[in-house]
């Protein structure tokens, strides 16, 4: 009995050291010498990332926390998070050199870096056989599709429809103006970009601008499933509630439901057309050489439609509010803003009109706009890339400093926020709102296939010294497998702010809310912007938002 109990705990000891040994050489040895916090042998890094969490709001996105720790580590390069077993170890990426080894085409990986496998996070949005998710060649045959949708002709020949669907959100905007009231500026903006993607992908009057009651199923299904998704402080991805999945699983088949219910239609009209159309929606490119509409076909198709009415809307409408926002505090840009759109559009001819008229040679004088629109995706990137070399596969990034890392295995999470801002190329003003870096560079589109645009564009207006590199700017992410979707969001961006700036000012309410003296008056800071009472951020509610969706006055403009 005694030899027994003896030998079960010399079991135990040899088992203790033996966990002792291998958790020692997962958490400290395996990544040592890469940039990291000091890992905890049990905890890895979820201690420290918790400890930052709570050093501010609990609710802020988790790429400030990333960066934070990252400074404290003193690393802009890489930063890894050990985070094991809840998920992989993360990589973040926070400097625009690794960040465009990820996203371009390499011989070992034809079409970028793989997606990572924890993207799966989004099934029940954009269903499991998503462009956004796809691999390899299945993902090549999409996108060769889809690109005819989204070649530069056919975005101009979409204007009149975004003009259509901005007259409603001009009624709504003006209805706020009228009542003074208070309300999120989230909404108006969420469904107007809802209502012209819903005519660029399914060719289809959505009515998202419309009360609830007479909104199509589709939008109200889907704004449902959207809004199940609740701030989740980023740690989302450390638990999973069954509960709330089962419930999101359910959401989910009514937005299907919705969408096959529209596909069909579409697919017995467009059987019954006598001659064949040359549409390019979404759905028409995904139905036209269909022959036969089977669960399969059904399935995929309703996956890439979800995929676009998902990615098309909600990343837009995050850049109108932070749009909207930050020329409500920043008088010397919107005046500037205000006066090229005079010049291009008149002083006082209705912006529509003159759209409508001759629109594509209006867009592309509006140099300031582009400006503007460009430098809020820089500071306000609604979304990011997650990627994942598969273990085994010896991929090595070089860090700026010359040294090789293996990434295999870890999800290499490309931070737009942070390496948008990186003061390394950025300078101290890495954190304002300066439009007019942008001038003379206003192209946001990336060169696509390969991805190895290594131009360097001015960061200032004529200070040919300071450049800003391509990758350093890419909201858009780079490479192949960046956003289809890029210049139909400029355009729409663009033709929203043509209508809108002259038209409003913008008053924000609670977080970000202006610093007024004692005479009332907003105080301007040395940057030309007015100080507020505290600094409104983005929270992650699959994308990256305004935590408090925004909440407005607007007030029709007064011009001197
Ligand atoms: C400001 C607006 C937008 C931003 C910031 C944005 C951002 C992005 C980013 C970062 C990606 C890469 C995602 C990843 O690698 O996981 C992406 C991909 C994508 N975006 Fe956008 N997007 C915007 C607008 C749009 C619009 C208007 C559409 C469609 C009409 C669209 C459709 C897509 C699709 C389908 C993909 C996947 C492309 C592929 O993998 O081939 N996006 N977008």
């Amino acid at each position: 009995m005694a030899w027994t109990a003896r030998l079960l705990l010399l079991a135990l000891v040899i088992l203790g050291w033996y966990s002792y040994k291998t958790l020692k050489y997962y958490r400290i040895k395996q990544n040592e010498g890469v940039p990291q916090p000091p890992p905890n042998i049990f905890l890895g890094h979820m201690k420290v990332i918790g400890e930052f969490y709570r050093k501010g709001d609990i609710r802020r996105h988790i790429d400030y926390v990333f960066m934070s720790v990252a400074k404290s580590v003193g690393t802009n390069s890489i930063c890894l998070f050990d985070v094991r077993p809840a998920s992989y170890i993360i990589c973040v990426v926070l400097s625009h050199e690794v960040a465009e080894q990820i996203s371009r085409a390499t011989k070992l990986h034809p079409w970028s870096t793989p997606k990572s496998p924890t993207m799966t996070d989004v099934k029940p949005i954009v269903g499991s056989h998503s462009i956004i998710m796809a691999q390899g060649e299945t993902w090549k045959g999409l996108r060769k599709r889809y690109n005819a949708g989204f070649a530069p002709q056919h975005i101009m020949s979409l204007l009149s429809r975004i003009v259509e669907k901005t007259s409603l959100f001009l009624d709504v905007l003006d209805a706020h103006a009228r009542a003074g009231d208070e309300f999120t500026l989230d909404h108006p903006c969420v469904n107007l970009t809802f209502d012209i993607i819903g005519a660029v992908v399914m060719d289809m009057d959505f009515d998202a601008q419309r009360p609830k009651s007479e909104q199509s199923d589709i939008v109200r299904h889907y704004s449902d499933l959207l809004s199940s998704f609740t701030d989740d402080n980023g740690a989302g991805w450390l638990y999973a509630n069954p509960f709330l999945k089962r419930h999101q699983y359910r959401l989910g088949r009514a937005v299907d439901s919705a969408i096959k219910s529209a596909i069909k239609q579409k697919f017995a009209e467009m059987k019954a057309a006598t001659k064949s159309t040359r549409a390019r929606s979404v759905l028409a490119l995904s139905l036209q050489d269909v022959d036969e509409m089977d669960e399969e076909v059904l399935q995929i198709t309703a996956d890439q439609v979800k995929s676009f009415l998902f990615a098309g809307h909600d990343t837009t409408s995050i850049l109108l509010q932070w749009t909207f926002y930050e020329l409500s505090r920043s008088p010397r840009v919107l005046a500037t803003l205000r006066a090229e759109l005079d010049d291009v559009l008149g002083r006082d001819a209705d912006p529509r009109t003159v759209l409508l008229a001759r629109g594509e040679d209006a867009v592309k004088r509006l140099t300031y706009t582009s400006a503007v629109i460009k430098e809020i995706l820089r500071l306000y990137p609604p979304a990011g890339t997650a990627r994942m070399a598969p273990k085994g596969t010896n991929f090595f990034i070089k860090l700026p400093e010359g040294k090789e890392v293996c990434l295999d295995g870890m999800v290499i999470y490309n931070c737009a926020t942070a390496i948008q801002r990186d003061p390394a190329v950025y300078g101290d003003t890495g954190d304002d709102f300066v439009p007019e870096r942008w001038l003379g560079d206003t192209d946001t589109h990336d060169v696509g296939e390969n991805g190895v645009d290594t131009a360097e564009k001015p960061r200032v207006n004529g200070n040919e010294d300071a450049k800003v590199p391509a990758g350093a700017w890419r909201p858009f992410e780079r490479g192949p497998r960046n956003c289809i979707g890029q210049e139909l969001a400029n355009l729409e961006a663009r033709v929203i702010l043509a209508c809108a700036v002259r038209r409003y000012d913008f008053v924000k309410v609670g977080m970000g809310e202006l610093a007024l003296d004692e005479k009332g008056r907003p105080v301007e800071n040395a940057k030309g912007q007015y100080e507020v009472k505290s600094e409104l951020f983005n929270t992650r509610q699959v994308t990256a938002k305004p935590v408090d969706h925004m909440r407005m006055r607007v007030k029709l403009h007064q011009p001197l």
